[in-house]
This record gives C-alpha cells, structure tokens and sequence, in this order.
C-alpha cells in the first residue's frame, strides 16, 4: 500500500499548528491519547446543534433520529472489527471501564478459589488490578506469563501456565510500554484447548492496525474512543453474543430493562442490557465518525507508517550509547511507540527538557508499575506515534537529548 499523505492528513487537525514558546508543538504521547481530526469535531458539533434529544427510541423526530444514530453508530464499530452485530458491541466509558463490566459480570460470578486467571507481566493496569481485585474477592489465583528479555512475551511459559485450572486468559494486544505485538490468536487457541475464556485488551491496537475479533477469536476485546482520533466518553467492550446472552449487568437503570416490578426486574437484549442510563450519544457520532475517517486511510497503511515510524525511532535511539531502549527492535514485532531511559537522567526531567522544546512524550510508569520494577527502572520517558508524525519530529526528539545531557548527566 502507498504511503499515508501526512502533510494533507495534518492539514485536519489545527491543533498541530499551536505554538508553544514560539516553537511549533511535536505531539508524540498518542498512546496517552490521539489527537481529534476536524471530521470528527464537525460531526459531534452538528449532532448537538442538529439533533440532540435523548435515545431508547423517543416517540418524537429528534429522538428517533439521535437513537438512530447511536444504535448506528454500533454496526459501524462491529462492521470495523469484523464482529457480527450490534449485539456484540457495548458501547462504555472507555477500556478500562470495559475490562471491569467483564470483571464483574462474569468474574464475581464464575470465578473461585479452584480458578486461575492467567494475565502477561506487561498487562496495563486496567485489567492487571481489575483482575487481581477480582481474584482476591472470588479467591482465584493469578499468574503472569512471563516477559523475555527481549520484550516479548514467553510463549513456552504462556503453555506451561494456561491449563484446565485456567479460567481466563486476559492478555493486552500491543503493549502501551514495550510496542511488543502479542500473539494474541495464539494465547486465545492456548485459552480455548483448555475451555478458558480470553480477553483481549486492544486499547493499543484497534487505533493502530487492523484488528478482525473473529480471526483472533477473542471471546472478549476491549478500546476506547479516544485513542483512535475519536471523543473521550466512550470505549466499546467486545463480546461473543451467546456470551453475553448469559451474562449479568452489574450496572441497573433504564434503558437496560424489559420489566420491572416492585419485586424483581428483567433485562433487555443486547448490547442494551449493558447500557444503562444516558449514554455517550455525542460520543458515539464521534467516533462513528473516527471509524470513517481512519478506515478512509486505511488501517493497514497506517499500521505501516507507525512501524516505519517506530523502527527509525529505534534505530535513532539506539545508536545513542547513553540510551536504553526497551521492547523489541523496530519491526512487525513493535507497535508505534518506543520507551527508553537516557542514563544519568530521571525520566520526568528529560520530559521536562522534552517540553521545553515543546515536544509532548510521556514519563512515567504508563501504568505498568509491575513491568518497570521487572525492567529495574523506576520510570521511562515514552514517545508514541499517529498518523500526522514524522521522520522529522523522531529527529527533534533525539536531538533534545543533548540538552537533558548538558543540564543532568
Ligand atoms: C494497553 C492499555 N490498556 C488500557 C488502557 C486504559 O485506557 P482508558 O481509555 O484510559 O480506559 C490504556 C491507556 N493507556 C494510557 C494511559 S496509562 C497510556 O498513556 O498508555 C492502555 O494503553
């Protein structure tokens, strides 16, 4: 496939114009969250301008039309994944709050102290702590499948601890820390030889490259809207139907019912048996909205251009002695991010440097306290790429580094 038209593609997005001390702003945090194309700003602002009312089918025009175009926006997200409907979508808060509907719906319920839950040592803390807060609530055990030394995942292990004591295998698609791509089809087959479930956290994927549910098989798949030049507000949990079919909501309200009565209440179907309340309505014309634009790219040129992109990050970096990058070299094995430390400076003063050059990367543990005590390091500083970044914005980040070595090494 050709290459990506960044120049043309950032001509959408003004906010890559801002300048900040006279210097135009490198945005490189785009695993923190992506920026959002004017597209999608124009169709969340002509929804509240022109169609705004609240959904579960009102009789009335507005809402018959801003319930349309919820229960729309669902196929459009199933027809992105390649799920088999609506029924399969339910649209969340985000994948955190995802992970957690599935922790508490099917966890508190079938989960016990004969239970394994198997996770991978780079599991971010959405579903690290949601499944170790589970675990303990349910007596579960929990065991991770470990991290090699080259960043990925060891899959001999992976069969050594998914068995018959398995229950689930809840596994992140590409890592927000190392860029490792797991091998997701193979963890879910390992999950399914042993009538396990898998949960597959895609936050890091679905914005990235093109991700079909069911090739993978995942049973459960969870991103959220706003890492894929879509609103805040909204994720979409994933779910196999007859799965769901069988499962509770642990969150009540309207539009999730089919009768109540004083003594007890029924549910109504899916995936509205897991929306409860008002939900992101805006949010859900934004990210249609943000499936249309990126699909208009192309997902898998896109894929291409943030592996080349995070390839020649790796390769920049690590012709930088003072550097050390973790994760995998650049390649099919490596998403669009690459975290390093630079020796002798604390991760948070050379983002601090970074900005000073208004370049916006990432310092921190990103949410994967378990995995920097693995790694040694008590942070690292994260650069993450989207479709507007460039060869030329990698150059500025390795050329601040000098500065951070002037003033801290
Ligand atoms: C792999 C993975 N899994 C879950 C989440 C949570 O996404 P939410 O939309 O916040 O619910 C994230 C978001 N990681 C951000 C915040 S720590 C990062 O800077 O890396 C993620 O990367």
């Amino acid at each position: 496939a050709d290459a990506i038209d960044v120049e043309a593609i950032r001509e959408e997005f003004p906010i890559l114009q801002r300048e900040f001390d006279g210097q135009q702003v490198v945005y490189l945090d785009n695993a923190a969250t992506t920026q959002t194309p004017d597209p999608v700003v124009d169709a969340m602002s002509d929804y509240y301008r022109e169609s705004n009312a609240n959904v579960h089918r009102g009789i009335h025009h507005l809402s018959q039309e801003a319930s349309e175009a919820y229960e729309v926006a669902h196929d459009r997200v199933a027809e992105f994944i390649n799920a088999d409907g609506r029924e399969e979508i339910i649209f969340t808060k985000n994948t955190t709050e995802g992970e957690n509907l599935l922790a508490y719906s099917w966890g508190l319920a079938e989960l016990g102290p004969e239970d394994t839950v198997v996770l991978t040592e780079m599991e971010h803390h959405a579903s690290l702590v949601t499944w170790q807060q589970i675990a303990k609530r349910t007596g579960a055990s929990v065991e991770y499948i470990r991290v090699d030394e080259t960043g990925r995942l060891d899959m001999d292990h992976a069969a050594e601890l998914i068995d018959d004591d398995t229950a689930i295998v809840s596994a992140v698609h590409v890592s927000n820390t190392l860029g490792t791509v797991n091998p997701v089809s193979e963890l879910t087959d390992l999950a399914h030889e042993h009538g396990a479930l898998s949960f597959i956290d895609g936050a890091q994927a679905v914005p990235n490259r093109p991700v079909d549910v069911t090739e993978i098989d995942a049973d459960f798949y969870a991103f959220s809207g706003h890492k894929m030049a879509g609103p805040t507000g909204i994720g979409v949990l994933y779910g196999k139907q007859n799965l769901l079919e069988d499962l509770n909501p642990y969150l009540y309200g309207g539009g999730m019912i089919r009768k109540v009565t004083f003594e007890d209440s029924t549910w109504g179907e899916l995936p509205w048996k897991f929306e409860p309340g008002t939900p992101p309505i805006a949010e859900a014309v934004g990210l249609h909205a943000a499936v249309d634009w990126l699909e208009a790219i192309g997902m898998d040129r896109i894929e291409t251009h943030e592996e080349e992109l995070a390839a020649y990050a790796y390769d920049r970096l690590e012709a930088e002695e003072d550097v050390e990058i973790y994760g995998p070299e650049g390649g099919p094995d490596r998403g669009g991010l690459v975290s390093f430390n630079l020796e002798g400076v604390h991760a948070h003063d050379l983002t601090s440097i970074m900005n000073d050059h208004t370049i916006a990367v990432r310092a921190g543990d990103h949410c994967t306290q378990p995995l920097h005590d693995k790694l040694g390091v008590p942070a690292s500083t994260r650069a993450s790429f989207y479709v507007y970044n460039t060869r030329d914005e990698v150059d500025k980040l390795v050329a601040a580094l000098d500065d951070a070595r002037q003033l801290f090494a």
